[in-house]
């Protein structure tokens, strides 16, 4: 099958990625009553504001809702992604899986933890997912060449991140590449090179190994081609 790969630039990147994401989770709903989403921390997560604004009033609360990835700290640390959702005010989903809940304090118990609670609450898949990009090309905690990306369960413990802090925890590649509706914000010039290595699809970068993906991005496409 040949990979999809669309690249929306523009001067708003958030609301753009938001607009497709949303597009994506009001059909899921339509078919469905329920969509399943999973969100990264960082830089994308100024997309979600703009996604709540995008849907019809209710489908928010149809959401089920966990994430790509997560530091193992507890939520009030300003490293936890879901801190970082939760700090954003939003309404509530229908529900919210963690992937490093407050009391979990074994890296192997909080996988099986997950993994349970992902396959009887979610059937085991996503319907759609919003990645950020890392400088180093990473998307969740799989990092380009790291071991992780070879896991085969549903979540992995990453106890060496490149990127502090060290101990992580993420969705696996096959996890990901199961995702229908994927939509990455890649924003600033900081990103520029892993956006380059990402459209190359460069061999060991997770984001080679997805089917289709969506790419809203203030990046130009400077540099991007080699002729
Ligand atoms: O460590 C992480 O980094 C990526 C990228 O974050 P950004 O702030 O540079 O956009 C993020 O997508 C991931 O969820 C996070 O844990």
């Amino acid at each position: 099958m040949t990979p999809q790969l669309e690249i929306l630039r523009s001067p708003r990147p958030a609301e753009v990625a938001a607009e497709r994401l949303a597009r994506a989770i009001a059909r899921v709903d339509a078919e469905r009553g329920a969509c399943r989403l999973a969100i990264p921390g960082g830089s994308a997560l100024a997309v979600l504001p703009h996604v709540l604004e995008d849907l019809s009033k209710g489908t928010w609360s149809r959401v089920q809702l966990t994430w790509v990835d997560e530091r193992c700290v507890p939520a009030s640390d300003e490293g936890s992604n879901r801190g970082g959702y939760l700090r954003l005010g939003l309404p509530p989903p229908a529900s919210a899986l963690p992937l490093w809940a407050d009391d979990d304090d074994d890296p192997a118990r909080a996988v099986a933890r997950f993994e349970r609670a992902f396959a009887r609450e979610f059937a085991g898949g996503l319907d759609v997912a919003l990645l950020g990009l890392g400088e180093d090309g990473h998307v969740a905690s799989l990092f380009p060449g790291h071991a992780a990306l070879q896991a085969t369960g549903a979540a992995v413990f990453v106890a060496d991140s490149p990127k502090p802090p060290p101990r992580r925890m993420s969705l696996t590649l096959p996890v990901l590449q199961a995702t229908p509706h994927a939509v990455m914000m890649a924003a600033g010039t900081g990103k520029r090179a892993a956006l380059r290595r990402v459209i190359q699809r460069e061999d060991g970068l997770p984001t080679t190994a997805l089917a289709s993906l969506v790419i809203a991005t203030d990046i130009d496409s400077e540099g991007e081609s080699d002729e």
